[in-house]
């Protein structure tokens, strides 16, 4: 797998939303800068804005003012098809909840993103060999209702790999787990990432796991503290 995670910065990144009349400031002017390779923890109290701003780092929305570079340039935004061929190759994304295709076998499920880039993206034996990574070498035909909730969010950190992205967004995936394997899959993403060289930010609300991290952001009010 390609070695080179990216470089992320924000300038005065900020997103609102207007409801009802008012506008309510989500995220104020946040200046972020993630070191290509790096593993972040993005901690902060529910409503902080921990959610937009990886919405807006995984260019799944926009900023209402600011900007983001991605290795110091600003992500396509001419035509859609661009930003989303740039989503897709760039950048993974794991959720709390795994999102899983349940009538898709665990390798079917892992390969899932590079059909729908093309065919011939398609590569069976990186998708084994990253459930192999996540260890689940032996489950490669298992539905995922056949999997435990751990396994299932093991399967969705292999898919969030498969396209070999430089940044890998990970929102609260250790949400959903107890907190065993809660730690087994943030332990396994931290290897991940330095095993790949991939720039990770991961959400938490577990004070134990945000500790085991090498950098720790803390956001309140939709601002960095
Ligand atoms: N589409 C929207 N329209 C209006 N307000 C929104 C919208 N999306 C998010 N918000 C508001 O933005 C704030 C931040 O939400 P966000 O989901 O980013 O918080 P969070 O830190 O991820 O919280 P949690 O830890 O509970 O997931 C919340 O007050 C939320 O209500």
């Amino acid at each position: 797998m390609r070695g080179a995670g990216l470089d992320v910065t924000t300038r005065a990144l900020s997103r609102s939303y207007v409801r009802g009349g008012r506008t309510i400031e989500v995220l104020r002017a946040i200046d972020l800068h993630l070191d290509p390779g790096s593993f972040t923890v993005l901690t902060g109290p529910s409503g902080a804005g921990k959610s937009t701003l990886l919405h807006l780092l995984g260019t799944l929305d926009r900023p209402t003012s600011g900007e983001i570079l991605y290795d110091s340039l600003p992500p396509p935004d001419k035509r859609d098809r661009d930003l989303a061929a740039f989503r897709r190759t760039k950048i993974g994304f794991i959720f709390q909840f795994h999102h899983l295709l349940p009538e898709f076998s665990a390798l079917e499920n892992v390969l899932m993103p590079t059909w729908i880039s093309g065919k011939d993206r398609e590569d069976t034996s990186w998708a084994r060999t990253l459930l192999e990574e996540v260890g689940l070498g032996d489950r490669l035909d298992h539905k995922p209702s056949e999997l435990s909730g751990g396994e299932q969010q093991r399967v969705a950190v292999a898919r969030a790999l498969v396209m070999k992205p430089a940044l890998l967004l990970a929102d609260e995936p250790t949400g959903n787990l107890d907190s065993h394997t809660g730690l087994e899959v943030f332990t396994l993403l931290q290897t991940l990432s330095s095993r790949f060289h991939m720039t990770c930010l991961v959400t938490t609300h577990n004070e134990t796991l945000a500790k085991k991290a090498d950098r720790h952001i803390a956001m309140d009010d939709g601002q960095i503290r």
